[in-house]
């Protein structure tokens, strides 16, 4: 965090992030390299197949051909938790998630990366990872989130205020994941009319839910080559809350539900996609808005949170990137030298009139 950063209150999370991590991966840090290949099941770790209650004392007892039988039946096996969870999308049948079209995970790095982050989302537990899995894929079902992205929103109420920046290691093209970074940007502070912009809340969750899938469709998943492990995962992205000229001291209702719905369909339906995020231009007095929206968000999502007061300074968390001057590639308004967001970033569709 830079020096500018903000301080604020350490408060104890109470509902899940918008985007869960895994915990023993430090976030934009060097991880080890997993070479891409077949998926490999995770050892047995016991049999589904159980004696039942009793069987001790006849298992193997003179005279019980019944129970000798039972002895030699082979144990089924249990399958890996990415194989479960495969079948748990292909009983749901709704076949795609952030635009990965479910493949057998034994040979499709795309939909063992999708499910493995499910898995590394609920720390490996497999009900849970289910459960969240199903909530997911009963959500891309209603909700369509790949329609989102062709859908136009009205300007008046979004234009400016979401922008997607991918930048690539520059020269030969690298299939590497390291080698390309995604970022999303919310400019709240550019927000003209807080009763605009937040007053219909499904139409502002599907405006935020279609500027995520522009993102996702820049980290590529459907492309991406290496499997991921529950350490190591680069297919993340950064995001960026930018505050700056905001005018209001207290936060309005509008803006209290748009911000907790948006955590909590984050949290379900987008889990493992955040490298880190950083929030600029918040001013000081603010600091209290900060401590309020982490009752919110769970701990370990906190870690990767990043307040700063001068949005100048971002360009400095980067010096360390795997792409060379990525700093120096963002907006001047972020202490970079490149483009600004509107010539540089991708929006989702607007429209002169009223939605779509
Ligand atoms: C009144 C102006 C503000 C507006 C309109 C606003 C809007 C939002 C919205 C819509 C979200 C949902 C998450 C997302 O879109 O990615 C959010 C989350 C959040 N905001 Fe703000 N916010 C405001 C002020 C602030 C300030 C001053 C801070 C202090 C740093 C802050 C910190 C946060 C945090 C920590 C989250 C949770 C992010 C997450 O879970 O990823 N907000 N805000």
């Amino acid at each position: 965090m830079s020096d500018a950063a903000v301080k604020p209150t350490p408060v104890e999370s109470a509902i899940a992030p918008e985007v869960s991590e895994t915990p023993k991966v430090p976030a934009a840090e060097t991880v080890p390299v997993v070479e891409a290949g077949p998926i490999v099941a995770e050892p047995v770790s016991a049999p589904i197949a159980t004696p039942a209650a009793g069987a001790e004392e006849v298992v193997g007892a003179p005279g019980n051909p019944a129970a000798a039988e039972e002895e030699k039946a082979p144990a089924v096996p249990e399958l890996a938790p990415i194989a479960q969870l495969w079948n748990v999308a292909l009983e749901n049948g709704h076949p795609e998630i952030w635009g990965v079209t479910l493949a057998d995970p034994e040979t499709h790095i795309p939909t063992q990366i999708v499910l493995q982050k499910y898995l590394n989302a609920n720390d490996g537990d497999i009900v849970k990872a289910k459960d969240q899995l199903t909530k997911t894929l009963e959500w891309r079902a209603k909700t369509k989130p790949l329609e989102l992205i062709k859908k136009a929103f009205a300007k008046v109420k979004f234009e400016g205020l979401g922008f997607v920046t991918t930048y690539a290691g520059e020269g030969e093209a690298s299939a590497e994941p390291e080698d390309k970074e995604v970022f999303t940007w919310n400019i709240y502070g550019g927000v003209k009319s807080i009763e605009e912009t937040f007053g219909n809340l499904e139409e502002f969750i599907e405006w935020r839910v279609a500027l995520m899938e522009l993102a996702l469709q820049e980290l590529s998943l459907s492309t991406a080559t290496k499997a991921i492990t529950a350490e190591y995962d680069p297919y993340k992205m950064f995001q960026v809350h930018d505050y700056k000229s905001i005018s209001f001291l207290r936060q309005s209702p509008a803006v209290k539900s748009a911000s907790g719905e948006t955590i909590k369909v984050f949290a379900q339906n987008y889990p493992e996609l955040l490298k880190e995020k950083f929030f600029v231009n918040v001013p000081a007095i603010m600091g209290f808005v900060y401590s309020f929206m982490k009752l919110f968000v769970a701990a370990k999502t906190i870690k990767k949170f990043h307040p700063m007061s001068n949005g100048g300074n971002l360009a400095l968390e980067f010096t360390d990137s795997n792409i060379k001057g990525l700093g120096e590639r963002l907006p001047v308004e972020y202490g970079g030298k490149g483009g600004d967001l509107k010539a540089l970033g991708k929006e989702p569709i607007l429209s002169d009139g009223q939605e779509q």
